[in-house]
């Protein structure tokens, strides 16, 4: 008798370990400090650490190959052998030629890191071409399998489903990698033949990317993939999961294949229940029920869940509990947090509790809901700020409006003076392991405030002085008393709180710590006067005061559920806008407010797009409004492709917008230029995400073909985005190249 699915199950689980311990053997490693044995040791202790988790939770549907050593995505392709030449000629070691792909090599650069949907996750996109030869490699799936199997757990190996693969796949030869569908299939055929060879009972693949608009042909290629793989007499039950969002018309599509499970984020995807009421029989299919969300960090209303799951159960002869989507995106466990205010702490659950919700949720589809927790209280009274809700609720839309741009612009060169093509860099300097050692030590109490201070004004001078000896216009602090450029505002902010070990995996080894917000949003005090002013008292330059946007906090934070999310936006915003005004007094004349975020929060459905875009904008402009004419806002926006948010970004009405472009070779100038963006712009002319150094006459060409479609008045000169990554010799070798080329330029 074949395997039936099991009642309860997670779509994933974090892979960095409880202290990051995942970061620390892999940057060890990169570091030639631990050895390739050294670091599998401790990868397979972090999985069985999970399994044995999963299952002492009494989870019964446990899956395997969630472990990455750098994202799973790479994973998939090395799976189905889509290993790029250039990376397969380097001959490395299996190992090293993986890590190659994700961080390049001095011969070879990495593959491309782009954001995982709407999420702060980042994974690399497969390079595909006339020439990609797909083949069955799964030695990684297989070895988990075994590796769980040894400790008598059976699991369900996940990959990224052949169609979403696909979909994220980059064409290198102007191939579109979807006319490889059929060719692709038949490597996931033989990877399915050797699970089952080797006794899994079931497959998951994952294909989200079905929740974003798809053509007829897109869908049709799912139906065709999934009904092919379906016919294949040796292989495990196939459980499809999709998550993110409402999966539309691919839900029919997909119940017409013999797979045996889908998967559906109710979560992200309420509209799924209506599609899945109206698809007629479901065939005997499985229906992964993801009542959990996956994606943020709220205790589940179980008996709401359990209402859902039950209006599941009566359309479908089996139903199992899930979360959304994988708990990658959470942190991994609420238990170690000691210092959270216990108000919060009783309505939170983070990866771990989550999976006790799942399993009592799929305990209540079979049994009913008397065993069930009440719903969460209410929030408490002191969350809310009256006076912040008074204000909210006095803005009028003169509030979002600064004058003329025209005039601005005069008004701000008179006070600036600054030259044809200014120079001016983002934000953030090299973030030494000094500076971080620095907020170690105060966490640690072996260094007090004040000299925690005189650290990071010691760091300021430095960051001043080589500005100044490189000769750039427009000046910055550097940022190093940021620990990121989210958490250290909702670190100071109420309304936020901050997590101790909250770490979520945001690339590769980087991670972050989301803030939570909880309540009404409000400033305490300045955030930032202080490092600018005495940055400003250092120089006869302008020095440009710093600030993260309202998109980008929330972005990056887990945001409150129990409003719309434009309304905490202009809370925030509110917040910011008085920070501006504080900065402004101080006699600060230029401020730049990012937005990294803007585009990655987009909806991925084109219908929900407009009314994201416009709380989007108009957070920000709430944020930004209310300077003089005479200061000047930037902005700066990377991590995306920024094509179809460009009416939006010209909308922002920044004075002027900083925004990643050395990889799209500029090819963003053309959009802004026909969307008649008549303000400043800064187009990147050094990728900073890699660690070369571009030579003067890389930038000035790139400065020519920039001046051909921004006028000299109006194209600023800077790097793509900050430099916390980067070290400082590249980072001064790349500036002085930089402020060269531009006055190469002045002087044409
Ligand atoms: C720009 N990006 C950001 C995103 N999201 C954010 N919230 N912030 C961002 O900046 N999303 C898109 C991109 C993603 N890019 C990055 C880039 C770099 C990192 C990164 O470097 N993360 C660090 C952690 C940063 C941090 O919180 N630092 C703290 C704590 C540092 C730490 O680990 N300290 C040690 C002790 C110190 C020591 O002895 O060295 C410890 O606690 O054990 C700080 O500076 O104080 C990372 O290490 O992963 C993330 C996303
Ligand atoms: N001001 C920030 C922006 C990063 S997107 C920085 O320079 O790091
Ligand atoms: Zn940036």
């Amino acid at each position: 008798m074949s395997t039936p699915f099991g009642q309860s199950t997670v779509l994933g689980y974090p892979r960095i370990g409880g202290d990051r311990e995942l970061k620390r053997a892999v940057e060890a490693y990169w570091a030639g400090r631990i050895d390739a044995a050294a670091l599998e040791e401790t990868a397979a202790g972090l999985r069985a650490e999970v399994w044995r988790t999963l299952r002492d939770a009494r989870l019964d549907a446990i899956p395997s190959n969630t472990f990455s050593y750098y994202d799973h995505v790479l994973d998939t392709a090395v799976a189905v052998g889509a290993v790029p030449p250039r990376f397969a000629r380097l001959g490395l070691s299996e190992l090293d030629t993986y890590f190659a792909m994700a961080r390049g090599v001095d011969a070879e650069p990495a593959l491309e890191l782009t954001k995982w949907f709407g999420t702060n996750y980042h994974y690399l996109v497969p390079e595909i071409d006339a020439g990609t030869t797909f083949a069955a490699n799964p030695g990684k799936a297989l070895g988990e399998v075994a590796q769980a199997g040894a400790l008598g757990i059976a699991t369900r190996p996940v990959l990224v489903g052949p169609a979403t693969f696909l979909l994220l796949a980059k064409g290198t030869d102007g191939t579109d990698p979807f006319v490889r569908l059929d060719d692709l299939v038949e490597a996931y055929g033989q990877i399915l033949a050797l699970l089952a060879a080797a006794g899994v009972a079931w497959v998951q693949l994952d294909e989200p990317a079905y929740v974003a608009d798809r053509t007829p042909p897109e869908i049709d290629g799912l139906r065709r993939a999934y009904t092919r793989l379906g016919q294949l007499r040796d292989r495990p039950r196939l459980f499809v999961a999709t998550y993110f969002g409402d999966l539309g018309d691919a839900l029919p599509a997909l119940l017409r294949t013999p797979v045996e499970a889908i998967g559906l984020d109710l979560v992200a995807g309420p509209r799924n229940l209506e599609r899945l009421a109206a698809s007629g029989p479901l065939g005997g299919k499985t229906i992964v029920a993801g009542l959990v969300d996956g994606h943020n960090v709220w205790r589940t209303d179980l008996r709401t869940a359990a209402v859902r799951g039950a209006t599941v159960s009566a359309l479908a002869d089996h139903v199992a509990v899930s979360t959304s989507c994988s708990l990658l995106h959470v942190p991994v466990d609420l238990s170690v947090e000691t210092r959270l205010d216990p108000a919060l702490h009783e309505r939170l659950a983070f990866a771990r509790q989550k999976v006790d919700e799942v399993v009592l949720l799929g305990r209540a589809v079979r049994d009913g809901t008397a065993h069930l927790p009440p719903a969460p209280a209410p929030i408490p009274a002191a969350w809310r700020d009256a006076s912040v809700r008074a204000r909210l609720a006095a803005l009028t839309p003169a509030d979002r409006q600064r004058g003329s741009a025209a005039v601005r612009a005069r008004v701000q060169q008179e006070r600036l003076r600054l030259p044809d093509l200014p120079t001016t860099t983002i934000g953030s300097f090299p973030q030494t392991p000094e500076l971080r050692r620095a907020r170690a030590a105060v966490r640690a109490g072996g260094l007090d405030a004040a000299g925690y201070a005189d650290r990071m004004r010691e760091e300021i001078r430095h960051v001043i002085r080589l500005q100044e000896d490189l000769g750039l216009d427009v000046l910055v602090h550097g940022e190093p008393e940021r620990n990121d450029m989210v958490q250290y505002f909702g670190e100071q902010l109420s309304g936020f709180a901050a997590t101790e070990r909250g770490w979520v995996q945001s690339y590769g080894s980087r991670c972050v710590r989301p803030p939570i917000i909880h309540g009404d949003v409000a400033r305490r005090a300045p955030m930032t006067v202080e490092w600018s002013t005495y940055a400003q008292s250092l120089t006869r330059k302008p020095v440009k005061g710093m600030l993260t946007g309202p998109v980008t906090i929330l972005a990056w934070s887990f945001v409150r559920t129990d409003q719309p999310p434009a309304d905490t936006a202009d809370q925030v915003a509110l917040a910011l806008r008085d920070e501006c005004a504080d900065l402004e007094a101080a006699g600060i004349g230029v401020i730049q407010v990012d937005e990294p975020a803007l585009r990655e929060t987009l909806p991925l459905r084109e219908a929900d797009r407009k009314a994201y875009l416009d709380w989007a904008v108009g957070a920000f402009r709430l944020a930004t409004g209310g300077v003089a004419d005479g200061t000047q806002i930037h902005t700066h926006l990377c991590y995306s492709e920024f094509g179809d948010v460009i009416t939006a970004i010209d909308a922002l009405d920044a004075d002027v917008t900083s925004i990643e472009a050395a990889r799209s070779r500029l090819e963003i100038l053309d959009d802004l230029a026909a969307a008649g963006h008549g303000r400043g712009v800064g187009p990147g002319v050094w990728d900073i995400h890699s660690p070369r150094v571009p030579s003067r006459d890389e930038i000035v060409a790139a400065l020519r073909r920039a001046v051909a479609a921004v006028p000299a008045q109006r194209l600023w000169v800077n790097p793509d985005c900050g430099l916390k990554t980067r070290g400082y010799p590249e980072v001064e070798a790349a500036l002085r190249h930089l402020v060269a080329a531009a006055a190469e330029l002045r002087g044409a």
